[in-house]
């Protein structure tokens, strides 16, 4: 299965083109509006948030509520369009249209405008920074969204929360049930679980708002309900864990990525880090702790997935950075209209989505068929099988 995004942050619409889903899965608008709408969401997002309203159109590939097996294409309009028609208009503009034509020359330090302004052979930026804004995680997570449904159909779910906004950390032990996760993290600002650190985490985006500065952070993606031995060990481009982490790198603005323990692994002897393999005649095999987040061997281990992803701050600043113009070479002080000040938790949503699409993916490699129903029956007779090894 794989998707194709098209679309600029300013431009008319954006666009995805699923291929490979099985024919009669159930799919709405709804289930992937519902995604998009929590995307959206979280304090400290910056004013292009009340001005979009992100729900799909599906192009094709759906039929009274089920999947063809025909590529399944879903467009959402940037309502900010609207404001934008004349400068990413995409018709020829006259010489003398100057204002049309201003070009940006000053990259802003993190993002990718000088760099890709290189590479493109750009001398007018913003034909970089249309397609490198984030705004192309909408249809990233449309697309995640399909992933996520397949997954639920499948008995496998998917949940997100933030465990840390800018040195703020979260007092997360454990929790109850990954139901009860996703339906604290959905009513919190922040999408965090604990209501001490919530505030602090607010009180942090706040005040780096009224500094003009920007805040990080890290989110959490929980799933469970994988069967045992999805992915493989046999090949480098098999392994499970290097596409989730693949996945969580692939979003914008994140900078590492670490499963269970994670990097914690590097101080603990071995003894404190492998999970030890139980058995018993209802579960088959189970393992007595889930230190390597689910993962063994570039396989699921059947334990509930744990990947963590870490969000830098958002690099555009309210307090300028120095940077130089690629025109005059002189230097500046970058300056900016409207920005997040700090985007962790929509990013956390993009996670889960993101995540959601690979382990959907990778399911779909597995136990292929054409038709959901069948895939479902495969993936069924996988898990009694496993019982019973
Ligand atoms: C949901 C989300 C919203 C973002 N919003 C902004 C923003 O408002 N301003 C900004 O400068 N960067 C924002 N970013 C981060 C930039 O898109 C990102 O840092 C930039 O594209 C450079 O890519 P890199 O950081 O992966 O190297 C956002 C990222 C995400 C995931
Ligand atoms: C539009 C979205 O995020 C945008 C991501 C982004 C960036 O540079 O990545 C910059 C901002 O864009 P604008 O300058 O239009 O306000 C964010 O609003 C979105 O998440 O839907």
């Amino acid at each position: 299965m794989r998707y194709l995004t098209s679309g600029e942050s300013h431009g008319p619409k954006l666009i995805t083109i699923i291929e490979g889903l099985p024919s009669g899965m159930p799919l709405l608008a709804s289930d992937i509006n519902e995604e998009l709408a929590r995307r959206q969401k979280g304090h400290g997002r910056g004013r292009r948030m009340q001005i979009e309203k992100d729900t799909v159109e599906i192009g094709g590939g759906i039929r009274h509520g089920y999947t063809l097996g025909s590529p399944v294409s879903l467009i959402v309009e940037n309502n900010d369009w609207k404001h934008w028609t004349k400068i990413m208009g995409q018709d020829p503009i006259e010489e003398d249209e100057t204002e049309i034509k201003r070009k940006i020359s000053r990259p802003r330090p993190g993002h990718a405008d000088l760099n890709g302004a290189i590479k493109y052979g750009h001398r007018d930026m913003r034909n970089v920074l249309e397609r490198s804004s984030a705004r192309e995680t909408t249809v990233r997570v449309a697309a995640g969204a399909v992933g996520k449904k397949l997954l639920s159909l499948l008995g496998i779910k998917v949940a997100s929360h933030v465990l840390e906004i800018g040195g703020v950390k979260a007092n997360v032990e454990s929790y109850e049930s990954i139901e009860k996760l996703a339906e604290i993290s959905e009513q919190s600002p922040v999408r965090c679980l604990d209501p001490i650190a919530e505030k602090e985490m607010m009180k942090a985006i706040d005040d780096a708002k009224t500094n003009g500065d920007s805040i990080g952070g890290i989110v959490e993606v929980i799933v469970e309900g994988m069967p045992v031995g999805v992915g493989s060990y046999v090949h480098y481009d098999r392994k499970l864990d290097a596409k989730l982490a693949g996945a969580i790198m692939s979003i914008n603005a994140f900078k590492g990525v670490e499963f269970g323990i994670g990097f914690e692994a590097a101080r603990k002897p071995g003894s404190e880090v492998h999970d030890e393999i139980l058995w018993d005649e209802q579960n088959g095999y189970t393992r007595k702790t889930n230190r390597l987040g689910g993962l063994e061997g570039g396989m699921s281990t059947g334990m509930p997935i744990v990947v963590r992803g870490v969000m830098k701050p958002i690099p555009t600043l309210y307090k300028p950075l120095n940077s130089v113009d690629i025109e005059t070479k002189e230097p500046f002080a970058a300056s900016i209209e409207r920005s997040d000040s700090c985007a962790v938790p929509a990013a956390a949503v993009v996670a889960e989505n993101v995540v959601a699409w690979e382990l959907a993916c990778a399911i779909i490699d597995q136990f292929y068929s054409d038709r959901f129903d069948s895939l479902l029956e495969n993936i069924n007779k996988h898990r009694e099988y496993a019982r019973e090894f």
